[in-house]
């Protein structure tokens, strides 16, 4: 704990008990303890740091990743973790790297497309890093289409074997992190070929590079894709290329859980929906719905903790200067944020207990419920990775010029963070997906049939298409069901305002795609619902502690007032509510600020997240910025000489060139 600590009159100023909002925030007590210890574990430990990283080459981080994933597994192993701990000791040692896609796509997706007999196979050697897999399924010329995948997987019934091709250049796998120079093996999605006839993209585990000495196999081209965005940051991943010139595997290297191909040559197909190929990225979608949250509130920790520190202006007479987390300004662009942050973590656990439900039901061969884990996973990862990637920007914003310094931990956060809205799909491409099946449900409801799980709302279309909002002071939006009626009401109308236009278009296909941009909106509409649903639902339970449930209740409804008022036009253009009642909102609004703001520091500490693990000097837990920041600008290398290097080169003669010029005159 701080020896000093700048930030103890904010903190003193809470109303509620900070040590049980952090068990709401974990999840249970366990989770708290479980987490501290593990990222006390990783702070403390010299081969996770991380203050350099974006002083490294390419080459240094590269090699630095590796040897921290080499030490956590030391670690994890040494100290006999378990898995849960694991997992949190290695989102603590904060470094993208291969791992993530071992043990995050390559094993879930042997775990869930293959037979018993593969599992049994192949599981022990990744479990044991005896291999190292990636995910190999984008390729150059096709990400967001699947289907139009070109490699080939031609099986010849001559060996019992698949060849594994890549006809074009646009078929190189492209993207795979992990790929470039880490794995041994990847799960590769190729188009089967068998008795002359295309099946489309099927799953098949190929081995890349030797166990011996980690040289690509024969007909494997394989290597980086080079530089990304940022200095630091995603560029520990090595995300790779690859070709393949024929490469033969055995027959029993096709993930046949779903779909199998027999020794003669058959293609089989078990009575299942194909759409469980995709199961891997349902499964990612939704883990990275929970990461939203931590990026998300690491953000909002660093801004809140420095907003209180730093002052400017506000000062007559020479006494100190107004704290700007007291401008109005920043409390309204900081605490939709912090309030986000709660958000995002709640759905995200509800999210989770949704998979798990739906994988148990897949499991006894019930797959009614796969459509709503496709919408909820691909609408809510869309929508919070959005959110979470501008919200990081925004915070920087709210730092000023200091949230500038890679110091801040700010630009390489938003760096690492900001491919999330394109990978595991691209977020337009999957809130499309969530507008078809609303579409879909709509044009259903005419029939009768009753909508379930998160669209249930939309079997009150009676109600909902014509309904009018009842609140008429501020205090009428503290009304929870007053709030999830106008989000029901919003959401609702916008679907059927574009199933109506989309009827009167010549196609179905023709309607969707002129009326695509208003269907991306009618789908955000549509996952807003869900994230304030979720968020009321939580705040109805029974919370422990002082004063918690409270400021989850003033969160919650920070976070849908200020959706309801940045979205005004929508709530507006479909009749839920009137512009006297968006003006209560807002009003409402400023009064919820005034509420959160001497609980705003203690909110960000409930995170629980060490200063290693926040990498800031900006959002350090004692507050101690000033001094942090001058020191931290000495380590620069440029500092490591007073005089730089180039000096006798350029900087010289052209000042000795100038004065000459200048004595001539
Ligand atoms: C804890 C571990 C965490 C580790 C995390 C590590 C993170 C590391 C960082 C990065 C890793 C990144 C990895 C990647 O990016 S991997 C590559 C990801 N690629 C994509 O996401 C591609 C996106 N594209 C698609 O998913 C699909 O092509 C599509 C959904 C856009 C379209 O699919 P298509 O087959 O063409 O289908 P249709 O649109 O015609 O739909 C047909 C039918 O199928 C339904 N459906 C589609 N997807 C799913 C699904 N996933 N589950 C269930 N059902 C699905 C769709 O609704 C249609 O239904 P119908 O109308 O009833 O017929
Ligand atoms: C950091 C990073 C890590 C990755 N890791 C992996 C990995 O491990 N394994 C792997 O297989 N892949 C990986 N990928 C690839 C990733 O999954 C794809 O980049 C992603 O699915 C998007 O596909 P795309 O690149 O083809 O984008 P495109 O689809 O080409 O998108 C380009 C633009 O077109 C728009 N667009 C596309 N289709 C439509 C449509 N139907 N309607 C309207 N607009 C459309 C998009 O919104 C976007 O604006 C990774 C990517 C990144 C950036």
């Amino acid at each position: 704990m701080a020896e000093v600590d700048h930030l103890a009159a904010e903190r003193a100023t809470a109303r509620f008990d900070v040590e049980e909002m952090k068990v709401a925030w974990a999840g249970s007590r366990h989770a708290v303890h479980v987490a501290d210890r593990m990222a006390r574990l990783v702070a403390s430990d010299p081969v996770f740091r991380k203050d350099n990283r974006t002083m490294l080459s390419r080459k240094e981080l590269f090699k630095d990743t590796l040897r921290k994933a080499a030490h956590a597994w030391k670690r994890i192993v040494e100290l006999r973790l378990t898995e849960e701990e694991a997992d949190l000791l290695r989102q603590y040692v904060d470094q993208p790297g291969y791992v993530d896609l071992h043990w995050g796509m390559f094993v879930p997706a042997i775990k869930g497309q293959g037979t018993e007999e593969q599992q049994h196979k192949w599981l022990p050697l990744a479990y044991k890093f005896q291999i190292i897999g990636c995910y190999a399924q984008t390729e150059l010329g096709h990400g967001s289409n699947v289907q139009g995948l070109e490699t080939t997987a031609t099986f010849d019934p001559k060996t019992d074997e698949f060849v594994i091709h890549s006809p074009t250049l646009t078929s190189s796998k492209w993207w795979p992190g992990g790929l470039g120079k880490a794995s041994t093996h990847a799960v590769v999605y190729a188009r089967l070929i068998t008795e002359g006839k295309d099946y489309g993209i099927h799953g098949f585990i190929v081995q890349l590079r030797s166990l011996e000495d980690h040289s690509p196999l024969p007909g494997v081209t394989l290597g980086d894709i080079g530089g990304k965005f940022g200095s630091g940051a995603y560029n520990s991943m090595d995300n790779g290329v690859l070709r393949f010139d024929h490469v033969r595997i055995p027959r029993d290297q096709m993930l046949m859980r779903l779909s199998q191909v027999t020794r003669e040559g058959k293609y089989v197909h078990s009575n299942v929906p194909k759409q469980l190929l995709y199961g891997t990225m349902v499964y990612v979608r939704q883990s990275i719905v929970a990461d939203a949250s931590k990026a998300l509130s690491r953000a909002v920790c660093i801004a809140v903790r420095y907003s209180a520190v730093r002052k400017q202006f506000g000062s007559q007479d020479g006494g100190p200067e107004t704290q700007v987390l007291n401008y109005k300004t920043q409390q309204s662009r900081l605490f939709p944020l912090l309030a986000s942050a709660y958000a995002f973590r709640f759905v995200g656990d509800w999210l989770n207990w949704l998979y798990t439900d739906v994988t148990q039901k897949l499991e006894a061969k019930d797959f009614s419920t796969l459509q709503e884990a496709h919408a909820c996973t691909a609408g809510l990862k869309a929508v919070t990775t959005s959110v979470t990637a501008d919200a990081i920007e925004e915070c920087r914003k709210l730092c000023g010029g200091h949230g500038y310094l890679n110091s801040s931990g700010l630009p390489e956060l938003f760096a690492v963070y900001v491919p999330a809205c394109t990978y595991e799909g691209d977020n337009v491409v999957l809130l499309l997906q969530v507008a078809r099946i609303l579409m879909k449900t709509v044009s259903q409801l005419a029939s009768g049939k009753q909508p379930v799980g998160t669209m249930a709302y939309m079997g009150k279309v009676q109600y909902l298409m014509q309904c009018k909002s009842a609140v008429s002071s501020a205090e009428d939006w503290l009304n929870p069901d007053a709030i999830q009626e106008a989000f029901e009401a919003r959401a609702l109308r916008m679907a059927v305002n574009c199933a109506q236009n989309i009827s009167q278009a010549a196609s179905q296909e023709e309607g969707f795609y002129e009326r695509s941009p208003d269907l991306l909106e009618a789908a955000v509409a549509h996952i807003q619902l869900i994230i304030v649903t979720k968020f009321i639902e939580k705040v109805h339970q029974e919370i422990p502690g002082h004063g918690v449930k409270e400021q989850l209740q003033a969160l919650c409804n920070v976070y849908a007032l200020y959706i309801l008022h940045k979205h005004l036009g929508d709530f507006l253009a479909t009749g839920c509510i009137t512009p006297r009642q968006g003006a209560l909102a807002n009003e409402q609004l400023g009064k919820l600020y005034a509420q959160v703001r001497p609980n705003a520091v203690a909110l960000v500490d409930a995170f629980n997240y060490t200063d290693h693990y926040l990498g800031s000097v900006l959002g350090r837990y004692d507050g101690d910025v000033y001094p942090a920041l001058y020191e931290e600008a000495w380590k620069d290398p440029l500092n490591e000489t007073v005089v730089p290097e180039g000096y006798h080169e350029y900087l010289r003669p052209l000042i000795k060139q100038q004065q000459l010029k200048l004595s001539r005159l």
